[in-house]
């Protein structure tokens, strides 16, 4: 797999607080990889990483192929949109295009021009007086424009309204399939993940718990239900990822690579979201030898 951003042993830490920790892990060139996690869990640290926004603190970050932020070759392969969609409050929309052009190498003008006025933005409003979702917009719009090989998305759709976020979605979705952009975005909506994502990675309480291509992932998740068990006896490659158990019933998310040939349980696949939330409410720390990460008892 070639990867758009390798990260090894990556940490930062704001004072005595870390907000990331210990990530060892890729992301695959050419594709669309949702970045999901609670607040607070470091996902904007690690995109303002991969931005060169900020520096680790420890281990190493590195992004189609060069170390964030170092120097004008790398700053151009690669699109930054922040979580508060920066712009310019005293420019025009027309200035923020023609500020595009100079400064980004590969900008594409007619690309950009044609979003504009697709969304309707007059370009010669200020853009300190655009809403917040046109705000969102138009920064997303210089980070497509800039056609960078990688574009990173801090939660780009959470001000959209709900066609615009489809449509923005699909924007990104032809840019990938036409040039071969390779897209991070952090979101909180599941659903638009499970649109537009083939690969996940998970972070919750500074870590990585969860990286992998969605299908592979999806595929080897398992909800298993049946009578009231000890899961202490369930087989060792069987990952249990959650558990919950009622006086008689147990069910679980396991993960294995192995069919699961046990005929008490009834087996069934998980959704992208029971899969997310599956990991959120495993607790740090939560082993691999088959132990119970979450136990709800009823
Ligand atoms: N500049 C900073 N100084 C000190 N602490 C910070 C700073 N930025 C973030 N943090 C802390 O680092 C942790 C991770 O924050 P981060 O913004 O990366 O999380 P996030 O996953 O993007 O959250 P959200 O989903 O709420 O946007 C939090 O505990 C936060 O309080």
């Amino acid at each position: 797999m070639s990867a758009v951003l390798r990260a090894r042993h990556l940490g930062k830490r704001y004072k005595q607080r870390w907000a990331l920790s210990d990530c060892t892990f890729e992301v695959p060139a050419g594709h669309v990889t949702g970045l999901v996690g609670p607040n607070g869990a470091g996902k904007s640290t690690l995109l303002n990483l991969a931005a060169g926004m900020l520096t680790p603190t420890s281990g190493t970050i590195e992004v189609c192929g060069g170390v964030p932020g170092d120097g004008p070759a790398q700053l151009a392969k690669v699109g930054f949109v922040a979580q508060d969609t920066p712009v310019y409050a005293s420019l025009t929309v027309a200035d923020h295009l023609r500020l595009g052009a100079r400064l980004n190498p590969g900008w594409d003008d007619a690309l950009a021009r044609r979003r504009i006025e697709r969304l309707g933005l007059d370009p010669d409003q200020r853009a300190g007086r655009l809403s917040g979702g046109q705000r969102a917009q138009l920064a997303l719009t210089l980070g497509i424009a800039k056609r960078p090989e990688l574009l990173i998305l801090d939660e780009p759709v959470a001000a959209l309204d709900p066609l615009a976020r489809r449509e923005f979605l699909q924007d990104l979705m032809e840019a990938v399939a036409e040039h071969g952009l390779s897209v991070i975005l952090s979101s909180h909506l599941v659903a638009d993940l499970e649109r537009v994502c083939d690969h996940l990675v998970v972070l919750v309480a500074s870590q990585v718990r969860l990286a992998g291509a969605l299908d592979e992932l999806l595929a080897t998740h398992h909800r298993l239900s049946g009578p009231r068990r000890d899961v202490a006896t369930l087989p060792a490659d069987q990952e249990v990822i959650s558990a919950s158990h009622t006086d008689r019933q147990t069910t679980l998310v396991v993960r294995t690579e192995a069919p699961i040939l046990d005929p008490a349980w009834t087996v069934s696949g998980l959704t992208l979201e029971d899969l997310v939330l599956a990991y959120l409410a495993r607790p740090a720390g939560a082993g691999s030898a088959g132990r119970p990460a979450l136990t709800v008892l009823r």
